[in-house]
């Protein structure tokens, strides 16, 4: 695929659910596209539809007008070309099955054989820092680690896109640092596409190389920010850089203006 042809693709996209006390306007209107390859950023104020939006991206949820397209395709059902990690990691695995065994999962279900599954799986596991955990359980790793089986099961299974749903909001704070920096690292060893949410200002800063800023709802995309920061990011060097602080300071204005109801939609 030609570099600037969108992988995803979504076109004024609306959601507007019918409430029993009446219908509530979640999406207004949202556009944007994804290109081959980004770490694209999703931010927004609580409540402006970022689940809506994720659902109905994933083929979960149809909106009320408008398109998802992934690689060419209209997204109708959840779509085979996507892998999506959830907050929930404690749910998100079977605590029956090995590290291994978890992660080989999905490639089971593909029908991918064996020995192909088992070296996708080991490359998956290893470039996530748990070679050594291969046989362990769920239920005897940390809440972090936990978090690392879940990505590594959604690399290992070679998405076009990779979708993250406020993936590290229940870990402590050095853990998501370290998660933070593993998702860079997957993604420029791997050259995976991802679409990571978050509702952490700092974290779509530091994470991407484009954020996108939602408005309150009925949501619109109020800004398509280029985050022109040095592609290889440390937790203490890029966080300290000048240019960070003032990426974030304007991404914070730009949220709060959004919970005044002033924004503008950014013009494409
Ligand atoms: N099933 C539903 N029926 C009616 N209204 C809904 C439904 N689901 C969500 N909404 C409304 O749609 C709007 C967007 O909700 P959504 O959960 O998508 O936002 P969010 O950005 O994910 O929220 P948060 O940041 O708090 O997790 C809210 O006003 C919410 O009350």
């Amino acid at each position: 695929m030609p570099e600037n042809t969108p992988l995803l693709s979504v076109r004024d996209l609306s959601k507007t659910y019918q409430a029993a006390s009446g219908p509530v306007e979640a999406i207004g209107s949202i556009t944007f596209d994804v290109r081959p390859g980004e770490l694209v950023c999703i931010v927004g104020p609580s409540g402006c539809g970022k689940t809506t939006l994720l659902k109905c991206l994933a083929g979960l949820l149809a909106p009320t007008s408008g398109s998802v397209t992934l690689d060419g395709a209209e997204v109708r059902e959840p779509p085979k070309k996507m892998a999506l990690v959830f907050q929930e990691y404690g749910r998100s695995l079977y605590p029956w099955l090995t590290v291994r065994d978890n992660v080989a999962l999905p490639l089971k279900a593909r029908g991918v054989p064996k020995a192909e599954r088992q070296a996708l799986v080991e490359r998956a596991v290893e470039e996530v820092g748990l070679g050594h955990a291969m046989t362990t359980y769920p239920w005897q790793l940390s809440g972090g680690m936990q978090q690392r089986v879940a990505i590594a099961r959604a690399v290992a299974y070679q998405p076009e896109i990779l979708v993250m749903d406020e993936p590290f909001a229940a870990v402590d704070a050095q853990t998501r640092a370290d998660l933070e920096d593993l998702v860079r690292r997957v993604w420029k060893d791997l050259g995976v596409t991802v679409l990571f949410v978050t509702h952490d200002i700092d974290e779509s800063v530091y994470l991407g190389e484009r954020v996108l800023v939602l408005s309150s709802s009925p949501t619109f995309v109020q800004e398509d920010l280029t985050v022109d920061l040095p592609a290889e990011r440390d937790q203490l060097t890029t966080r300290a850089l000048p240019r960070f602080t003032e990426l974030r300071t304007h991404v914070y204005e730009q949220i709060q203006r959004a919970k005044r109801g002033e924004a503008v939609a950014a013009t494409p």
